[in-house]
Order: C-alpha cells, then sequence, then structure tokens
C-alpha cells in the first residue's frame, strides 16, 4: 500500500468528531443530502466548512477542482454532489447520468489524493448498484453478482465504478476513502421536478396541487406493486458522520431504514398526509423500475448506528417544508400553465 500525504497524516490519531475546526468540503451543499450533512455538521459544532455552488466550480472540469483542492486543502472531503433523478430522467438522460458522475467522482477522489491533506473522503452510492434481482435483503456482498435494472444501469455503473475507484486510491495511494450505499431519500430541499424527481417529492407535489385546484384524481406511475425503502435526509445525514467518525475500510456500507412500502401505499400515505380527497389512478405507459430494493442494513447496525425518523412522521415534516419553501411557486406555476391550456383551447382553430 501506498503512503499518502504527510499533512494528512500528521494527526492521524484524532477522530472526525474531535476535529470540529478543520476543513471540511461538502461537495453538493445545495441539494438534499449534501444540505442535510451542512446542517448536521453545524449544529455539531464543525466551524470550518468548505462549500461551492456549481456556479462557482464546476466538478466535472478536472483543471478547476486540482486548482480547488491545491488552494483549499480540505482536511475532509463528504462527496455529494452528482447527477441524481428519478426513473424517468435516469432514462432519458442516460448519457449525463454516466458521464457526470464519472468525471465528478474521479476528478474528486484523484484531486483529494494529489492535495495531500486529505485525511478521509465519504463516497456516496446508491442502492441502484445492486443487481435488480439481489436477494432480500440486500447485502453488500451482493455487489456484481448479477445483472442491472436497465433503468438506471448508467448511473449505476458510474456509481460502483465510484465505490472500485475509492478502494483503489485505498490500496495504491492509503487514501482514506469510504463508500456509503444509501437506500431511498426524502426530506427538506428534495428536487420537486414533476418528471425529473424521485417518487416522493413528486407525489407530494401533484397531490398538494391536486388538492389546491380541488381535482377529481391524481395520477401516479406504474403499477404500484414496486416496493421501496425509504430513509429520511436527516438519519442519513447522523449516518454519514457516523461513518466519517468510525469507519475506515475497504468495503462500502449500506445505509436504509429496514422498512419497504408498496408504491401504492406510499400514495395512499402521502394522499393522506396532504389532505387530498379525490382517487388515485395508475399510468402503466411509465416504468416501475425494480421490483425491490430493500437493503440488509445489519453491518452499519453493528457498528451502533440506527435510523430515528418514521416514514409516516417524516413525510408530514416534509410536506410541511415544500408547503413554506416550494409549493407557492409550483401553485402559480401550474396556474399559469391552464390559463394558457384554456386561452389556446378557446381561440379558433
Ligand atoms: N436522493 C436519493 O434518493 C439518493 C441519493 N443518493 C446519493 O446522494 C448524493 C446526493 O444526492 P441528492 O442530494 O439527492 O442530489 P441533489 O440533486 O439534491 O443534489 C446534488 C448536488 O450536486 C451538485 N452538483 C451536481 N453536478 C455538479 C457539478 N457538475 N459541479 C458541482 N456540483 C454539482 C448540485 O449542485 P447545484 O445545487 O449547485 O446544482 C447539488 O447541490 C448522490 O451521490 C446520490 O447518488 C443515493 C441514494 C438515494
Ligand atoms: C434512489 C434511486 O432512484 C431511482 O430508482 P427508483 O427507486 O425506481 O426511483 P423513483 O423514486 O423514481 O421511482 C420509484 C417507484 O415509484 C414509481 N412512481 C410512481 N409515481 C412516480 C412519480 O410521479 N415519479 C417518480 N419518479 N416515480 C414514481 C416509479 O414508477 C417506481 O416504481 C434510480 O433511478 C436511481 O436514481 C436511484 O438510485
Amino acid at each position: 500500500m501506498g503512503s499518502h500525504g504527510s499533512e494528512a497524516g500528521a494527526e492521524a490519531g484524532s477522530s472526525f468528531l474531535s476535529d470540529k475546526s478543520a476543513k471540511v468540503f461538502v461537495a453538493g451543499h445545495g441539494g438534499l443530502v449534501g444540505s442535510a450533512v451542512q446542517r448536521r455538521l453545524v449544529s455539531l459544532g464543525f466551524t470550518n466548512l468548505l462549500v461551492r455552488r456549481r456556479s462557482e466550480l464546476d466538478l466535472t472540469s478536472q483543471p478547476a477542482v486540482d486548482a480547488f483542492f491545491l488552494l483549499e486543502r480540505p482536511r475532509y472531503v463528504i462527496l455529494a454532489a452528482a447527477k441524481v433523478g428519478g426513473i424517468v430522467a435516469n432514462s432519458a438522460l442516460p448519457a449525463d447520468f454516466i458521464a457526470d458522475n464519472l468525471l465528478i467522482q474521479t476528478n474528486v477522489v484523484r484531486a483529494a489524493h494529489l492535495a495531500g491533506s486529505v485525511r478521509k473522503l465519504l463516497f456516496l452510492g446508491s442502492s441502484c448498484i445492486y443487481p435488480k434481482f439481489a436477494p432480500q435483503p440486500i447485502p453488500e456482498s451482493a455487489l456484481l453478482s448479477g445483472p442491472l435494472e436497465p433503468t438506471n444501469q448508467w448511473y449505476a455503473v458510474a456509481k460502483i465504478a465510484g465505490v472500485k475507484l475509492c478502494q483503489a486510491f485505498r490500496l495504491q495511494h492509503g487514501l482514506d476513502a469510504v463508500s456509503a450505499m444509501p437506500t431511498n431519500l426524502y426530506g427538506p430541499r428534495d428536487n420537486f421536478h414533476p418528471d425529473h424527481s424521485h417518487v416522493l417529492p413528486a407525489l407530494l407535489r401533484r397531490f398538494h396541487l391536486a388538492k389546491l385546484a380541488a381535482a377529481p384524481r391524481v395520477v401516479v406511475w406504474g403499477s404500484g406493486a414496486p416496493l421501496r425503502e425509504f430513509l429520511h435526509v436527516d438519519d442519513l445525514a447522523d449516518a454519514l458522520v457516523f461513518l466519517m467518525d468510525r469507519y475506515s475500510d475497504l468495503d462500502h456500507v449500506n445505509v436504509g431504514s429496514g422498512a419497504e412500502i408498496s408504491i401504492r401505499d406510499l400514495a395512499e400515505m402521502v394522499r393522506d398526509v396532504v389532505g387530498f380527497r379525490g382517487e388515485i389512478v395508475w399510468d402503466a405507459s411509465k416504468p416501475d423500475g425494480t421490483p425491490r430494493k430493500l437493503m440488509d442494513s445489519s453491518k452499519i447496525a453493528a457498528m451502533g448506528w440506527k435510523p430515528k425518523i418514521a416514514l409516516r412522521d417524516g413525510l408530514v415534516e416534509t410536506y410541511k417544508w415544500y408547503v413554506e419553501n416550494a409549493a407557492a411557486d409550483h401553485h402559480s406555476q401550474s396556474q399559469s400553465q391552464s390559463q394558457s391550456q384554456s386561452q389556446s383551447q378557446s381561440q379558433p382553430q
């Protein structure tokens, strides 16, 4: 194993949580996960967080990332920047999902090594790295044991490469790079795009707008049969800090809630939380994706971490955040769309 930079190793005895004045680069701090990590670190008393929006630092640019690391010399890196989206975004933009993610993670991991200042780096994969028909619950050992789910194979291949990248830099250069595999996430600051988001923000938005419009029904994609496991992003942030502090090894670590729910039951729960009274109809033309992906999170549980936020409680809190922070814009957008539709319908043909 190669030896890593002396600066990174100088105080190697101290743990992440006892190093709260250290410079921590939270990449992707504007997103769902990065913002939750930032909140968690601030609440724990970290005083030197390093953050950049994409407009200030494009992580797909190798020269920009190299220059940034050489100038800033962070001691810790949490890589929560990525090209992310739901099942339709993954299918519609395969080139972006594979190329952007390969570039971002390669640039950041390599620059972290070259800077010589980084004592630990945490990479984030996703439960979609596992084969479509993996054993349930899915153990870490199921990686690369079968074919992937076609709708998100491009993203999954990039994320698998990210796990291997961390392993390779650990083995060859002694970089303490670890990988966490979160299950499907939700919470404040999620992406609420109508078509490109994940299921939970999409449904919160759709049911909310339908409630305001007193619509008779809401369309939900697929058959409703797939099972998914959801974890609140504040629980994930807690787990990531836990791993930064306690975990240093080659193998990746699953982070899930252990609870799964069908998309049908989830849609009914969201309808209930939002207070929509109409009916749910299913759009079978949309893909179901993988039938089931419950992760086996016994490895992190054995280390002493467990989630705290039940799905219904997390949904109530996320819906409140959505109403207070994003819903008004979506409502005015949907009203102007329906006005322009009714104007164009009333135009003589
Ligand atoms: N959401 C989920 O359900 C799951 C997410 N994950 C993983 O968690 C991580 C974070 O995901 P999530 O928070 O949901 O994603 P978001 O889309 O909410 O946030 C992604 C962040 O990455 C930043 N980013 C994207 N491209 C670039 C770029 N070229 N240069 C600089 N910054 C960039 C964005 O910056 P900006 O805001 O400036 O555009 C944004 O802050 C990802 O690795 C993802 O794979 C894993 C499992 C499930
Ligand atoms: C986290 C994970 O997220 C993605 O995989 P996914 O789990 O399939 O994510 P999803 O949230 O988009 O869908 C979950 C289920 O829900 C159904 N569904 C119903 N109605 C809507 C709906 O309105 N929007 C969406 N997106 N899905 C809907 C949808 O048909 C599917 O059956 C990966 O591509 C990849 O990005 C990844 O790692």
